[in-house]
């Protein structure tokens, strides 16, 4: 699907991302994981801007979902793409009770019992970050890109969301913080650590040992810096 070779992604004169070499593939679950500040949302911004956009939805951190506009209108924003901008914007003032039907059901597939018509910033941290997974899903496209969806939520909704993903998305490239959960229901697992991968190991191999190797690159450099 994309081969990343040697890649070096820097904001101005400062090196994010060096000498990356990745191979996504069609049909896999990849999980990246890693210290914070090493590179991973820089990353997956990349993965993002070079794949066809019309296969590829992407789950936003859920601080960037359009604050004053509701629950309907953040998870319509994902179908944007799919319609003529007439009908965007006939339900963007008056929601068309096709997709009013459409979105609700999918907000109760996330457990989000909430009226639709209510302001995002209304919501909690775990709600929010449902409603950016609702964007995704509405995208109806066959891979996502997904930046620490899970973070503000418990272990088991996590996962019962995680069944949803799979269902909906054949290929999922996934930057999280939770290794147990990224070990459990993903393929392949991808350490990132001071910008250069440390491992990139099928799941069943992602050990403590191994995991102990990639947070100790972020103690080590904030010993550097300290
Ligand atoms: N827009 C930006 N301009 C300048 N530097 C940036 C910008 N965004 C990120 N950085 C820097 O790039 C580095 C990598 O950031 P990035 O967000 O990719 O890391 P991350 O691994 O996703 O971190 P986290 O787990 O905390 O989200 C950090 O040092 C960060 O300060």
């Amino acid at each position: 699907m994309l081969e990343l070779v040697d890649l070096k992604l820097s904001y101005g004169d400062t090196p994010v991302v060096t000498g990356v070499n990745l191979k996504l593939r069609q049909g896999e679950r990849l999980a990246i994981l890693g210290p914070s500040g090493g590179g991973k949302t820089t990353l997956l911004h990349h993965i993002y801007q070079s794949l066809p956009k019309s296969s590829t939805a992407q789950c936003v951190q859920s601080k960037a979902l359009v604050d004053n506009l509701s629950v309907f209108h953040n998870i319509y924003m994902g179908a944007l793409d799919r319609h003529l901008w007439l009908y965007n914007l006939l339900n963007l003032v008056w929601p068309l009770p096709k997709q009013g039907s459409a979105i609700n059901l999918l907000c109760q597939e996330l457990e989000l019992d909430l009226p639709l018509h209510k302001p995002v910033t209304q919501l909690s941290g775990g709600q929010r970050q449902r409603v950016a997974i609702g964007r995704a899903l509405y995208q109806k496209a066959p891979v996502l890109l997904a930046d620490e969806p899970f973070s503000a939520l418990d272990g088991e909704m996590s996962r019962r969301l995680l069944a949803t993903l799979k269902a909906s998305f054949s290929t999922q490239i996934v930057v999280m913080h939770d290794a147990n959960l990224a070990r459990e229901a993903f393929d392949r697992v991808v350490g990132i650590a001071q910008g250069r991968v440390v491992f990139d190991l099928p799941a069943a191999e992602v050990n403590e040992s191994v995991l102990a190797r990639l947070y100790k690159q972020e103690n080590s450099s904030e010993r550097l810096n300290g």
